[in-house]
């Protein structure tokens, strides 16, 4: 079991230290191979890495889900699986639209100023689908790009021996989404960033995915507008109790997702330590995805520290959800920054966040928590300042802003001004 003491200042070292170790130069040096082919050689590689990576025969004229199989897939979802669909659905639309921003003005000396909001014009959304489906994830994209107004939406999902998930395809067809791609991985990510002769290069690409996507999407950033790098799932539970055992069950749900997920309790005295990692260990040998469990399980990290420290040890992992199973948790709020989602309460578990809550579940991984933040409609606008001086607005600022043109020694700056006074 990997533990760690942390009961002064200096320990802190110790946990900066373990978390270093985390290195996957192989799987960077794959993805930038994968980046670069298909930059080069667009559908042509896209096809080869479709059927090396998910065995799938895929060509130009079965990249894109048809309509015929929108129809096979529709027909296979049932009434109650459409209800449980449609109730989060409303949820997340309704969280997603409470936090649209808008366009504003301000006046400032007659002068009109403001922001002003507009939508990307294409967005690629990435819903994972390797080692689970996601139909979730199709929700959690597509709601704030569609809340956001984007012009042109394009999905892009493994389809492993060809098959995709139908909840998924009857969740585009809500939305109108025609567009739905059957690639993954790094190569849906370079796809969707340079375009190929089949997928169109976008403005931003948005979801969440293991390892391979997630660098990829690091790397393309820059050339194409991204949401965060949000990869293998990780949660923190600090907690001052453990009569109930309940942070055991919240590390294993995110353990199930990925071997490279990251699960932390972090806890004030031994003997809950103890009870948690008793219980997680005994729950992982006997969980259902038991070989995704199990390797996960053996990053588990437990943390002894104390209630002053943790919020310290919060802000240097920045775990993508953190659970606060405290009492008084908002005055312990003040102590730390960096976290993606934060559960408040015992009854607060990840597990609402991922599905029926309403805030998104796509979120930073891999301590970019510290800087980045959820994907919201935010991921999909952008914001342009909008200036409007009259005359009589001009002969007020003018003066001050000539001077500044002189102490720059930017004189056609001054010219630019005095010639309107
Ligand atoms: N951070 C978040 O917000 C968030 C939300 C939901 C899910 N997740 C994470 O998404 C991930 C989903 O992972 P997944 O694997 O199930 O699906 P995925 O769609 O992310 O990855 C599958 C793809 O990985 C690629 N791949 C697999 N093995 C490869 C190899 N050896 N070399 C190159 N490419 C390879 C293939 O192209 C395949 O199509 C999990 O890590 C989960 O924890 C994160
Ligand atoms: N926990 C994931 C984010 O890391 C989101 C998710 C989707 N489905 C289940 N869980
Ligand atoms: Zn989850």
């Amino acid at each position: 079991m990997n533990y760690l003491e942390i009961k002064t200042h200096n320990d802190l070292d110790k946990l900066k230290l373990y978390l270093a170790k985390n290195q996957y130069d192989e799987q960077e040096n794959t993805v930038r191979k994968i980046i670069k082919d298909i930059r080069e050689k667009k559908d042509e590689a896209l096809f080869e890495y479709c059927h090396k990576f998910d065995n799938f025969k895929a060509n130009k004229d079965n990249i894109n889900v048809s309509n015929t199989e929108f129809e096979q897939a529709l027909s296979q979802v049932t009434l109650e699986q459409k209800e449980t669909i449609l109730y989060a659905k409303e949820k997340i639309e309704n969280f997603h639209r409470a936090f649209l921003p808008k366009s504003c003005i301000i006046e400032q000396n007659g002068a009109i100023l403001g922001t002003r909001v507009t939508s990307v014009k294409k967005a690629g959304l990435y819903i994972p689908g390797g080692k689970a489906f996601y139909p979730s994830t199709a929700l959690m994209t597509i709601i704030p790009a569609y809340v956001a107004g984007v012009d042109e939406i394009y999905i892009c999902t493994p389809a492993q021996n060809s098959y995709i998930n139908p909840l998924l395809l009857y969740i585009a067809k809500l939305y109108n989404i025609e567009n739905v791609f059957k690639v993954g991985g790094a190569q849906a990510i370079a796809a969707l960033a340079y375009g190929t002769q089949s997928i169109p290069k976008v403005d931003v690409i948005a979801g969440p995915g293991n390892i391979y996507v997630a660098f990829a999407k690091k790397l393309v950033y820059g050339d194409v507008g991204i949401d965060s790098v949000a990869g293998p799932s990780e949660v923190m539970v600090v907690s001052d109790n453990c009569e109930k055992l309940y942070a055991a069950y919240d590390l294993l749900s995110q353990a199930e997702h990925d071997a490279n997920a990251k699960v932390y309790y972090v806890g004030f005295n031994k003997e809950c330590i103890n009870k948690i990692s008793d219980k997680f260990f005994e729950l992982a040998k006997t969980a259902k995805r038991s070989e995704i469990t199990l390797k996960s399980s053996q990053n588990a990290l437990f943390i002894q520290t104390t209630r002053e420290l943790a919020g310290q040890i919060i802000d240097e992992i920045a775990p993508e959800h953190l659970e606060l199973q405290l009492n008084d948790p908002y005055s312990f709020m003040n102590s730390f920054k960096n976290a993606g989602a934060i559960f408040i309460g015992e009854y607060s578990c990840e597990t609402l966040g991922d599905y029926v809550a309403g805030p998104n579940h796509t979120l930073p991984t891999s301590q970019t928590a510290r800087f980045s933040s959820v994907l919201s409609t935010e991921t999909f606008l952008k914001k342009s300042s909008i200036i409007h001086y009259t005359h009589k607005a001009l002969q007020q600022d003018a003066p001050y802003a000539i001077k500044f043109a002189e102490y720059e020694g930017l004189f056609a700056h001054a010219e630019a001004l005095k010639v309107r006074l």
